[in-house]
């Protein structure tokens, strides 16, 4: 691939012209808000304006229920030879594309499974997509010469492509990306109007629940909208088990023992539930790692702490699995959170206290194998508290 176009410079498309371009594609950048073209341009993500002549692949990456219409409008200025998106939902897409009159056999629906709470260019990251899950959900019409380019495309950003037609793809977002959105949210919600005095308990627990409850309402109104049926039958599962679960606590504040005891059973099983469906998706993003145990090290507010920990991990041979940090703006310190196998999490342990860092206390997970509920991205907190990649 020697150019593409990028319409649409937020988040994600700023993120993609970002990641091409570091391979030496040119990225010609277009959106509807020139100053956030501009924007992109100046972090180094390519040129604004449209190419001189077509390029090899066009990323529409506007809101789902702009891409018909975007894409049957670039056809017609011969932005590029082929066209993909990265829209959050793929049916109604999809069917949009064919409603506007649009080629359709040089486009292929695409949705990178990566992005943030926070929109416009300036939060974009070159790396956002690195060893991450990218569906494409080519349709009916869709040329090979198109599943090919889009493939390269995912590839230069470093993602894993995952091929799932549009209907498919609709129903597990549903589950893994917006039922949670609205969950995030009634539980924010719950939030608003608490004292300052309860406010001020709220630990990383909520912050880790709520976190995208912080993303953008427009962007969020569209993508729930588009998928509307999907996550209403999610939510409704959820409610489900939301009724069973006020009616074991209740029957748990109350006098009668049966009740109580079936209180209790409901309780269990939803928490176990909780635990299998978290051991799904744990790991890396690929293969679920139910055996990692944490080590946990304080280290000090100052600039180059958290690499010379890496360091010191990497000179004694350590094989991290996965790493957190947890860093309260304003706090003279963080907390570090490095996974490893339980058999070395001991040995481990005791070699970076030689080395002088200060180590909680640690378990002794050298015996028979328990699974491990606390796995998933390596990320850090940055000084607002956000969650950033590691
Ligand atoms: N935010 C995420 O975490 C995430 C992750 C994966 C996919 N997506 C999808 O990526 C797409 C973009 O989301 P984002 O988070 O980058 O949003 P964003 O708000 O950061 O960026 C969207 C950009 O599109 C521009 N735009 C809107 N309509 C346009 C039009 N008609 N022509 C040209 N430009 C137009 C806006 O001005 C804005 O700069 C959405 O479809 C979203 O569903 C988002
Ligand atoms: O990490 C986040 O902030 C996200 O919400 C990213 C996330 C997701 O749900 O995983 C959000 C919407 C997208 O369409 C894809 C990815």
């Amino acid at each position: 691939m020697r150019t593409a176009a990028v319409v649409g410079t937020g988040l994600i498309g700023t993120s993609i012209a970002l990641a091409l371009t570091r391979h030496g594609v040119t990225v010609y950048l277009a959106d509807a808000d020139v100053s956030a073209a501009r924007t992109a341009a100046a972090l180094g993500a390519g040129l604004v304006g449209g190419p001189p002549v077509p390029a090899d692949i066009a990323v529409l990456a506007v809101p789902p229920a702009r891409v018909g219409a975007v894409l049957a409008e670039q056809q017609r200025r011969r932005l590029a030879r082929c066209y993909t998106d990265v829209a959050s939902v793929k049916g109604g897409p999809e069917r949009e594309v064919a409603a506007a009159g649009a080629d359709a056999a040089v486009f292929i629906g695409g949705h990178p499974m990566a992005g943030r709470e926070r929109s416009g260019p300036l939060a974009a990251c070159a790396t956002l997509f690195e060893e991450r899950t990218w569906v494409l959900s080519p349709s009916a019409h869709t040329g090979r010469d198109t599943l090919n380019r889009a493939l390269e495309l995912v590839a230069l950003c470093g993602a894993v492509p995952v091929l799932m037609d549009s209907e498919a793809h609709d129903r597990a977002v549903a589950v893994v990306s917006h039922a949670p959105h609205v969950v995030a949210a009634l539980m924010a919600a719950r939030l608003q109007h608490l004292s300052p005095d309860a406010v001020r308990l709220a630990g990383q627990g909520v912050r880790d629940v709520t976190r995208i409850a912080d993303g953008d309402v427009r962007l969020w109104s569209d993508i729930l909208e588009s998928n509307a049926t999907a996550v209403a039958d999610v939510l409704e599962e959820v409610a489900g088990d939301l009724i069973g679960t006020v009616a074991a606590l209740r029957a748990l504040a109350g006098e009668d023992t049966g009740a109580r005891a079936g209180g209790t059973a409901r309780l269990a099983d939803l928490l176990t539930r909780g635990l299998a469906g978290r051991g799904a998706i744990a790991g890396k993003h690929k293969t679920p790692d139910l055996t990692c145990v944490p080590v946990r090290i304080r280290i000090g507010d100052q600039p180059g702490e958290l690499a010379r920990l890496l360091g010191t991990a990497s000179e004694l041979g350590i094989n991290i699995e996965d790493m957190s940090i947890d860093h309260t703006p304003d706090k003279p310190s963080g907390l570090v959170e490095l996974m490893v196998s339980p058999t070395a999490a001991l040995g481990m342990a005791q070699r970076l206290k030689d080395c002088g860092w200060r180590v909680q206390r640690v378990a002794d997970h050298s015996g028979p194998r328990t699974p491990s509920r606390r796995t998933g991205t390596a990320t850090r907190r940055d000084r607002t508290g956000a969650r950033t990649a590691a």
